[in-house]
Parts: structure tokens; C-alpha cells; sequence
């Protein structure tokens, strides 16, 4: 028998495993758990894989898998070390967090009466996440302008723009892995240097806290050098920076990336990778579609913000996490977690359906890939 041991808030963890695993979960808030008799570890990025967390190496671990794009929290030159398999579930959440980033920019130029198809906005990291950015913002007739100098010393056909076209931009949005090392290293990668001379009018983070630094862009944002930030992913989290959280425009809790879709790509990318690590079959199963319907008969609301309010919870994110921010600081980190693992989680725009009159209203809206309800075809 295989003992796998999991983040008790993976979603849907056991209809992706056959009757032969035995799973057990554990609480991410007490660290790592003991790893005894595991077999395979399947994690959140809140828990922490590295020589100090976890000195000892358990005698039978011989896989760790994450239910996350990024691994920054994994040490994973020492898994490698120690014989241990490791696993990410890339590309799980790129279309919940490019329909995150498209809903803030719209938020943002409706309630700054900034025309955004008039700007460009600069993607850096074009993985998985970026890709799909691009992919949603130019169907809403938004310039984008690709950044990824790694992706194009990989890949022949991939174009970068230049680091003097990149800080052209109006907006910025990182979409790049954390990392500290390496010819591209981005820990810090927006910072005074870059700031200094540049006029951006708003920049985004929804990749990790870190890539930008956080008190340079404040300082930029002072001498109006940075018109407005927007901040999913927080250097220190689940701490955050208050004077951060204090200018920014919008402001969330690391939840770009969540959405019931993502959460059980999660799960299933994580899961398949494990049981191919044992040699073991997938077992059969389907997903029951369950859409969202908005009601036909009830009139949009207003504005496009009301309505976008009511396609994607970052504005009640947001209000939790202002509650949270009220808090001492000890109280702080574990509230941000909770809010994290137990907020329920959204549809992503193509399972939710709107009635023609919202689409009417907000031609915007059908180049969302939000789908029609069924009797306002
Ligand atoms: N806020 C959230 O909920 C989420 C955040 N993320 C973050 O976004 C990151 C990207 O995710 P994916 O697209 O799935 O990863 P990916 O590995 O598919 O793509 C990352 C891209 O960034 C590029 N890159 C690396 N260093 C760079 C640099 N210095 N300048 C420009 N580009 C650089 C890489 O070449 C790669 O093409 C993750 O590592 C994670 O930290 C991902 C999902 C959800
Ligand atoms: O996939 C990533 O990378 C993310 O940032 C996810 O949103 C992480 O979600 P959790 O693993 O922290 O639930």
C-alpha cells in the first residue's frame, strides 16, 4: 500500500485516486507533518520544502508533488539530493489568473477613466500564466508587448521585446517564477534601478512577492512616477507590507490563481504525476459541469464595475483582507491563510452564464468568454 499524505485544502484529492492509495491529511498551518511512513507528500504553496524544514530525509518519501504553478517554496535541488521525485502542476491556473488580471484592468480604467486600449501593457514572464494573458487582454482589443529574454533563448520562434520596450510600457504585469539565481534571476527585478526615469500608470503583481520591490514602487508611487499598483502576492506572505497594501489601488490575498477549474487541475496534474512516479493507472473520471447562472430577469447593474462585482469575488477578497490588515501582526499571517484555504471558490468566466441584456449593455463583457444563458440566445 501506498501512503500518501496531503494538504488537507487540496480539492477533490480522492476522485483522482485509485482504491489502492491510503491518504491521510494534514493541517498546512503546523508545518511539515511527520513523514514517517509517507510515501509521497502532496502540498500548497504554504508549506515549505527545504534542509530546515524537513533535515531529516523520511526513509520511505520518494515523491513530493505541488498543486501549484510555482516552486518557490521547494528546495528542489535538495529533493534531488536526497533521491525525492518532485512535481508542480503547471498551467493549472493561467485562465483564472489571466481573467483576474483582465477584471482589475477593467476595474481600474472604468475607476480611473484611463482608456486602456489606448495603452500597452507589458507581460513579463510568458509561461503558461502570461500566455494566456496576452491571449484574453488582446480579445479585449488591449496591446500587449511579450518579455521573456529566458523563453527566448529557449525557443527559436519566441520573439522578446527588449528591456528599453518593456519599461516603454503604460502598464507592467509579472507573470514570472520568484527565483534568486540564475542569467535571469527576477527577485527584486522591478526596483529603483528600473523605476527611476520611467512613467508607468499602473503595475500589477500577481506572480510572487519579491519580484517587485515593494517600498521602490511605493517611493515611485510618491513622486507620481507610479500612478497605481495592484497586489495579489506580498513579499513575507502571508505577512504583508501595510504601507503596500495602503497605496495600492486594489489589493487581494493570493487568490489570482483560484477557481474550482484551477483547483482541480491542481489536484488532477499533481495526482497523475504522482501515479506515473508508481506506475500506477489513473483511475476513471468525470467532471459534472456546473455552471453559474445569473438570472435573466433581474436588470444589469449600472456599471461595468457593479457587474464585474458580481462575476468575480476580488472585490470581497479584498474587503476580507482589509478586515485582516486591522489585526495584530501574529493574528495576521494565519487569518490571511485561512481566508486563502476556506473562501469559497468562483467559476471561471466559461461557466458562468449571463443573460444578452449584460452583453448589450457591456459589449465588453462577451469578449470575456463568459457563455449566454439559455433563454437570452
Ligand atoms: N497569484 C497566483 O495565484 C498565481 C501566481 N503564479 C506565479 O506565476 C508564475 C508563472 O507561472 P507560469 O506561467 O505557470 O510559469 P511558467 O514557468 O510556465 O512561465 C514563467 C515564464 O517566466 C519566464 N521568466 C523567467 N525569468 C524571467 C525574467 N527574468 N524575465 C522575464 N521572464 C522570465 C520564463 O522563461 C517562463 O517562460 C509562477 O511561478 C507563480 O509564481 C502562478 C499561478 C497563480
Ligand atoms: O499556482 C501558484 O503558483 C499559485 O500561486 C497558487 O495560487 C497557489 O495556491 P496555493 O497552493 O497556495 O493554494
Amino acid at each position: 500500500m501506498i501512503n500518501v499524505l496531503a494538504d488537507r485544502y487540496l480539492r477533490n484529492i480522492t476522485s483522482y485516486l485509485p482504491d489502492t492509495i491510503n491518504l491521510d491529511c494534514y493541517d498546512p498551518g503546523n508545518g511539515v507533518p511527520d513523514l514517517t511512513d509517507t510515501d509521497a507528500l502532496l502540498i500548497r504553496t504554504v508549506t515549505d520544502i527545504n534542509k530546515r524544514t524537513m533535515p531529516a530525509i523520511p526513509k520511505r518519501l520518494s515523491f513530493v508533488g505541488t498543486g501549484s504553478a510555482g516552486i518557490d517554496h521547494v528546495d528542489t535541488d535538495y529533493l534531488t539530493q536526497c533521491g525525492i521525485t518532485f512535481s508542480n502542476s503547471a498551467g493549472c491556473n493561467a485562465r483564472s489568473v489571466a481573467e483576474y488580471v483582465a477584471v482589475c484592468l477593467l476595474y481600474w480604467s472604468e475607476q480611473q477613466e484611463e482608456n486602456v486600449e489606448q495603452m500597452t501593457i507589458g507581460i513579463l514572464g510568458v509561461g503558461h500564466v502570461g500566455t494566456q494573458v496576452i491571449k484574453l487582454l488582446n480579445n479585449l482589443n488591449i496591446t500587449t508587448v511579450a518579455y521573456d529574454p529566458p523563453r527566448a533563448e529557449r525557443e527559436e520562434n519566441f520573439d522578446s521585446a527588449t528591456l528599453q520596450q518593456i519599461l516603454q510600457c503604460d502598464i507592467l504585469s509579472f507573470h514570472t517564477p520568484l527565483t534568486h539565481s540564475g542569467e535571469h534571476p527576477t527577485y527584486h527585478w522591478l526596483a529603483e534601478d528600473k523605476l527611476n526615469n520611467q512613467q508607468f500608470s499602473l503595475i500589477i503583481n500577481a506572480a510572487r512577492g519579491g519580484v517587485i520591490d515593494e517600498q521602490a514602487v511605493c517611493n515611485a508611487m510618491t513622486e507620481d512616477r507610479v500612478g497605481d499598483i495592484i497586489i495579489d502576492v506580498w513579499e513575507g506572505e502571508p505577512q504583508l507590507q501595510l504601507s503596500t497594501a495602503n497605496q495600492a489601488f486594489i489589493i487581494t490575498p493570493h487568490i489570482a490563481g483560484y477557481s474550482i477549474q484551477a483547483k482541480r487541475n491542481a489536484s488532477k496534474f499533481m495526482v497523475d504525476a504522482m501515479l506515473d512516479h508508481f506506475d500506477l493507472e489513473r483511475p476513471s473520471h468525470s467532471e459534472e459541469p456546473d455552471p453559474r447562472i445569473i438570472d435573466p430577469d433581474v436588470s444589469p447593474p449600472d456599471s461595468l464595475s457593479a457587474i464585474l462585482d458580481e462575476l468575480h469575488p476580488l472585490k470581497t477578497y479584498e474587503k476580507k483582507l482589509q478586515q485582516i490588515i486591522l489585526q495584530n501582526s501574529q493574528k495576521r499571517g494565519k487569518l490571511f491563510n485561512k481566508l486563502r484555504a476556506e473562501f469559497p471558490l468562483r467559476q471561471e468566466f466559461n461557466q458562468i452564464q449571463i443573460p444578452a441584456s449584460y452583453i448589450d449593455k457591456f459589449p465588453i463583457l462577451g469578449k470575456l468568454g463568459f457563455s449566454l444563458t439559455a433563454d437570452s440566445k
